[in-house]
């Protein structure tokens, strides 16, 4: 073990400041990919508007000649079917371009979500220590909405727009030079404004949807632990808090709506401007002989032809920039590394090994696991038992299911999302989350931590609240890596196995025994989604559930069995109840070595005695790590690890820990397992 760290090694020690925080951005480059994913419907639709442009330009040069062969008194002929026609097409046209604009910006959300819900169900346990999860799901949700903006009225838009445009202005420029450039200039004036104007919508969107992260966090939060919220009379503060933040979102609309209502007056401005002066310009170069009439009105019609593609510039530009602010969220996520499932770079000689290659790991376990209580169901590491013995298998057989060499481990997570929600209670989430560095707070937890669990045994860990036993747990399912120091399973190092396979030998039973809202069926077959209802019936009773299965329609209401429902978070079930559904959970998938983190809660004399049966029932034939609260579970276990602040500072028997160390006697007294000796209280 290592020199004990002091005092201040021991606290949250923050480091790497990187300033105060800003927004993500994205670059216009970084929105392309999105586009080019549905290239073939991009290109068609593309098309589409350039055929609609070519159409639109030659509506203002019928219209000339409709006009031409009115003033000469020549007959219309087709001319007249030929116009209605094209106006008929163009606008069928532009309908099937807006459905199929609609369509792609579907698919972009469809696929940036997809994208993110991947990447968010497979990011490091330790991203989720510093993100909060309504930000996470405010991201999903409305971030992606804004991406099928830029493209609905904005980029594709502005392509068939371009044509129309440069084709207005040709036309424009061919018919009358001098009225052309009077025109122009006034509407480059305008332009030049709004592009001015637009450039300032994309912090603010990024800032306000931050604002909608931060309060969709803060509503998951209060509606999270709505119950001790009341009970705590602090519903009126978390309204106040959460309305807050509502009105900062809202600043920040507002701010993007005045930005963007300027633009509308503007360009209307330039409109009326320009049509008054071509129309007074106009009809003086009529009046003296420059031009045509006709010309006039087809250089009118142009005009406005020109005016439309400009709007939907204007238009495009603000959506691009406000996409650009959500798309900066997006890839920010988009951007973490995911857990992989396994790192080569970490292995020994960078080697991912085959567990089934190293050790008949399952053999004391899973042996078992077909006489014990889930019967029917088969260990998922068949293949590994099968594996005949070699050399390595027996020297690995010899080997302990779990060994700590010497295990260092701290935490690191990011500080200001967490200040954020101390904050937020006091009123100050905003201001705090702006003003705080990013740091980065260390909390070292393990100095040294060594032990071995032998393979069919049942182990526990007791220690005070904080010593870091959950982290032990942590650490073997590998959602974090040691500092130093090596964990092995069965002998082989876990770092150099595959993720999945590693999961795979564990049951693993979170403290807090997550229980989903749905059946106890959907409960059950989480992690084994194939398991027969006998199996989910049978694993239930095992651990003292029979009764929930029991129970008739007038309390379990209308379904009952399997199919009765748990509520949400399993607010129907007592905490005893959850921790021992979870426990079946894990049964249900055999794993050779049971996890299981003890509730701190819910264990009053009768649970505890139905718990302490359960884990009689499942520990058969099995390894099994149990972190204890309370002794009375677990004294008659083959070892007891006592850990105190990240240290083993004993292991052995009930009997021989009472004698030999202290804390673990002081901790049997206080939960009246030995007689209080005569300096006790
Ligand atoms: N995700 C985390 N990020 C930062 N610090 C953490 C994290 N999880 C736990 N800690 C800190 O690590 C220390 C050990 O925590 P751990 O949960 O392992 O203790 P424990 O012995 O299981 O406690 P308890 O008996 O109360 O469950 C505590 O000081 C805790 O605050």
């Amino acid at each position: 073990m290592s020199a004990a760290p002091t005092p201040a090694e021991n606290g949250r020690r923050r480091r790497g400041a990187r300033g105060a925080q800003s927004g993500p951005r994205a670059s216009f480059r970084q929105l392309l990919p999105y586009l080019f994913e549905q290239r073939g419907l991009l290109g068609f639709i593309i098309a589409l508007s350039l055929v609609s442009a070519l159409v639109s330009l030659s509506q203002p040069l019928l219209v000339g000649q409709v006009i031409e062969r009115v003033q000469a008194v020549e007959p219309l002929g087709a001319l007249v079917g030929v116009l209605v026609a094209v106006v008929i097409i163009g606008a069928l046209l532009d309908g099937y371009q807006h459905y199929l604009l609609q369509r792609m910006g579907e698919g972009v959300v469809l696929r940036s979500r997809r994208r993110l819900i991947a990447k968010i169900l497979h990011l490091p346990i330790s991203e989720f220590d510093r993100r909060r999860t309504g930000d996470l799901v405010s991201r999903v949700g409305s971030d992606t909405t804004l991406l099928r903006a830029v493209l609905t009225q904005g980029l594709v838009e502005a392509v068939g727009g371009a044509l129309l445009f440069v084709g207005a202005l040709v036309g424009m420029f061919i018919i009358d030079p001098v009225l052309f450039f009077i025109t122009f200039g006034i509407i480059g004036v305008s332009l030049v404004v709004v592009v001015l104007l637009a450039s300032r919508i994309r912090p603010a969107v990024a800032r306000a949807q931050e604002k909608v992260g931060d309060l969709a966090a803060s509503v998951d939060r209060a509606i999270g632990s709505m119950r001790t919220i009341r009970a705590a009379g602090a519903a009126d503060r978390e309204q106040a808090a959460i309305e807050r933040q509502a009105e900062e979102a809202y600043g920040f609309g507002l701010k993007i709506a005045r930005i963007s209502a300027l633009i509308v007056p503007i360009s209307f401005i330039a409109l009326q401007v320009s049509l008054l002066s071509v129309l007074g310009f106009g009809g003086y170069r009529v009046a003296s002989g420059a031009i045509e009439i006709s010309q006039l009105v087809t250089f009118v019609i142009f005009l406005f032809m020109m005016i439309t593609p400009l709007g939907q510039a204007f238009g495009a530009f603000s959506a691009v920039n406000q996409a650009l602010g959500a798309l900066g969220r997006i890839q920010e996520i988009d951007g973490l590394a995911t857990e992989t499932a396994n790192d080569a770079e970490l292995a020994p000689g960078g080697r991912i090994v085959a567990l089934a290659d190293t050790a008949p790991h399952a053999a004391a376990g899973s042996t078992a696991a077909g006489s014990t209580a889930e019967g029917d169901t088969e260990p998922r590491d068949t293949a590994a038992r099968d594996t005949a013995p070699s050399t390595a298998t027996a020297r690995a057989a010899s080997e302990p299911a779990i060994r700590f060499a010497d295990v260092h481990f701290t935490y690191r997570s990011a500080a200001p999302d967490r200040v954020d929600a101390r904050e937020l209670v006091r009123g100050r989430a905003g201001r705090a989350a702006q003003a705080a560095p990013a740091d980065i707070v260390e909390t070292p937890v393990l100095h040294g931590v060594s032990f071995d669990v032998p393979r069919g045994t049942r182990v526990a860990l007791v220690g005070p609240s904080g010593a870091g036993k959950s982290t032990v747990l942590g650490l073997i399912e590998r959602f974090y890596d040691p500092d130093s120091g090596a964990i092995e399973l069965f002998g082989t190092d876990i770092r150099s196995l595959d993720r999945a396979e590693l999961r795979a030998q564990f049951g693993y039973v979170e403290q807090d025994a997550p229980v989903l809202a749905g059946t106890l069926r959907e409960n059950l077959l989480l992690a084994s989604p194939d398991a027969s209802d006998a199996a989910c019936e049978r694993v239930l009773r095992a651990v003292n559930l029979g009764s929930l299965l029991d129970r008739s329609a007038e309390t379990a209401g209308l379904d009952t069995g399997l199919d009765a429902q748990v509520g949400e978070h399993g607010l129907m079930l007592s905490g005893g109840e959850k921790q021992r559904l979870a426990i079946a959970r894990a049964l249900l998938t055999a794993p050779p070595i049971l996890l299981l983190d003890e509730s701190t809660a819910s264990l009053d004399g009768v649970n505890e005695r139905l718990m302490r049966e359960a884990l009689d029932s499942v520990a058969t034939g099995r390894t099994l790590i149990v972190i204890a609260h309370r002794l009375s579970t677990v004294v008659d276990s083959d070892k007891i690890i006592v850990v105190e602040d990240g240290r083993v500072l004993g292991e052995g028997t009930h009997a021989e820990l009472v004698d030999r160390v202290p804390l673990y006697r002081e901790l049997a007294e206080h939960q009246l397992l030995v007689p209080r000796g005569p300096d006790a209280q």
